[in-house]
C-alpha cells in the first residue's frame, strides 16, 4: 500500500520510456488521450498514425481487459500532435496503483501539456440515462480513503509537489468548451456534468453501495480515470475528462438488471462516433494550454 520508491515506475524508468517513445515516434504531442472500455475507436480520429503494441514499449504494463486494445497510438488531429492510450489500466488487473498511472507521467515527460480522459461509468443519478455523457467535474477517490493514492511513497519533486491541490483538478474553461461544442453539436440532451466515484473493482457494485454511493454526492461509478487524474494534476498537466453512462447503477431490490462487462462495450461503440466528434472538435478549438477560442 506504501510502496518504497520503485526503479520500476520512477522517475528514470518513465524518462527512459519517455525518450524511447519520442525517438521512434512521429510526433511530440502536446494533448494525450485516455480510452476508456469500449471506447478505443477515439484513437481512429487521428490522423498520419503510427502505433507501439504495450508489449514493445520499454517499461510499459501490458492491457489485460476485453475492450482495451493495448496500443500507443501518435498522429495529429486538426493539426495538434497528439497521443493515445488505447487501453488503459486497472488496479484491479493487480498492478500497482504507481505501475497503472506510469503512463500519465510519461506523457508529461514526452511534453503532454492536456490530457482528456474518458471511461465507461455506471450511472448512479437517477436523472442519468444509458448513452448520457458525464463531463467530470469532481471526484470521490474510494481507494484513497484507505490509503491506496498514486502519490503515496517518496515524493519526487521532479514531478510535483508533495501535497497537490484537487479541488481545481477539472479544468473549468475546457469545461465550459465541452458544454458550447456540446451544443453547438446537438448533444445537450444527452450532456450531463456530476461527479466520478472510482472504486477498486473488479466486481460490480451491490444494491446497498449503489445507494451508498449516490447518498455520498456521486452521480457516476467507475473503476478508474482518478488516479489518472491525481498523477496528471501533480505534474501541471490540464484535465479534462468524461464518462460514458453505459448502464444504470442498480439501486433498487426488485430490478432484474444486473451490470455486465459486454453492455458496458456495447454503449461504448453506440456513442463512439459522438464522442470523437465532440472530442476533436473540442481539440480543434484548443489554440494553447490557457487560451480558447470559446
Ligand atoms: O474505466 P474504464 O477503463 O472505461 O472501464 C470501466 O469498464 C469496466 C467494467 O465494465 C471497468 O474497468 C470500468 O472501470
Ligand atoms: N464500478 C463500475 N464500473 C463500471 N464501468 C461501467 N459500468 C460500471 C458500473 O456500473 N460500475
Amino acid at each position: 500500500m506504501f510502496p518504497e520508491s520503485s526503479t520500476d515506475y520512477g522517475y528514470e524508468a518513465c524518462k527512459a520510456t519517455a525518450d524511447w517513445l519520442l525517438e521512434h515516434a512521429p510526433v511530440r504531442p502536446l494533448v494525450g488521450i485516455v480510452c476508456g472500455s469500449g471506447l478505443g475507436g477515439l484513437a481512429d480520429m487521428l490522423k498520419d498514425q503510427k502505433f507501439f503494441s504495450y508489449s514493445e514499449i520499454p517499461n510499459f504494463p501490458k492491457s489485460t481487459v476485453h475492450g482495451h486494445a493495448g496500443r500507443l497510438v501518435f498522429g495529429n488531429l486538426k493539426g495538434k500532435p497528439c497521443v493515445c492510450m488505447q487501453g488503459r489500466f486497472h488496479l484491479y488487473e493487480g498492478y500497482s496503483i504507481q505501475k497503472i498511472t506510469m503512463p500519465i507521467r510519461i506523457f508529461k515527460l514526452m511534453g503532454v501539456e492536456t490530457v482528456i480522459l474518458t471511461n465507461a461509468a455506471g450511472g448512479l443519478n437517477q436523472d442519468y440515462k444509458v448513452g448520457d455523457v458525464m463531463i467530470i467535474k469532481d471526484h470521490i477517490n474510494m481507494p484513497g480513503f484507505a490509503g491506496n493514492n498514486p502519490l503515496c511513497g517518496q515524493n519526487d519533486d521532479r514531478f510535483g509537489i508533495r501535497f497537490p491541490c484537487m479541488s481545481d483538478a477539472y479544468d473549468k474553461e475546457m469545461m465550459q468548451l465541452a458544454q458550447k461544442v456540446g451544443n453547438e453539436l446537438g448533444y445537450s440532451h444527452f450532456l450531463k456534468e456530476g461527479v466520478y466515484c472510482v472504486l477498486g473493482g473488479p466486481s460490480f457494485e451491490t444494491i446497498a453501495e449503489c445507494r451508498m454511493l449516490n447518498r455520498l454526492g456521486a452521480d457516476a461509478v467507475g473503476m478508474s480515470t482518478v488516479h489518472e487524474v491525481i498523477v496528471a494534476r501533480h505534474s501541471g498537466m490540464r484535465v479534462f475528462a468524461l464518462s460514458l453512462i453505459t448502464n444504470k447503477a442498480v439501486m433498487d431490490y426488485s430490478s432484474e438488471e444486473k451490470a455486465n462487462h459486454e453492455e458496458v462495450l456495447q454503449t461504448g461503440e453506440q456513442r463512439s462516433q459522438q464522442l470523437v466528434k465532440l472530442v476533436s472538435t473540442m481539440v480543434s478549438r484548443m489554440t494553447h494550454p490557457n487560451d480558447f477560442k470559446l
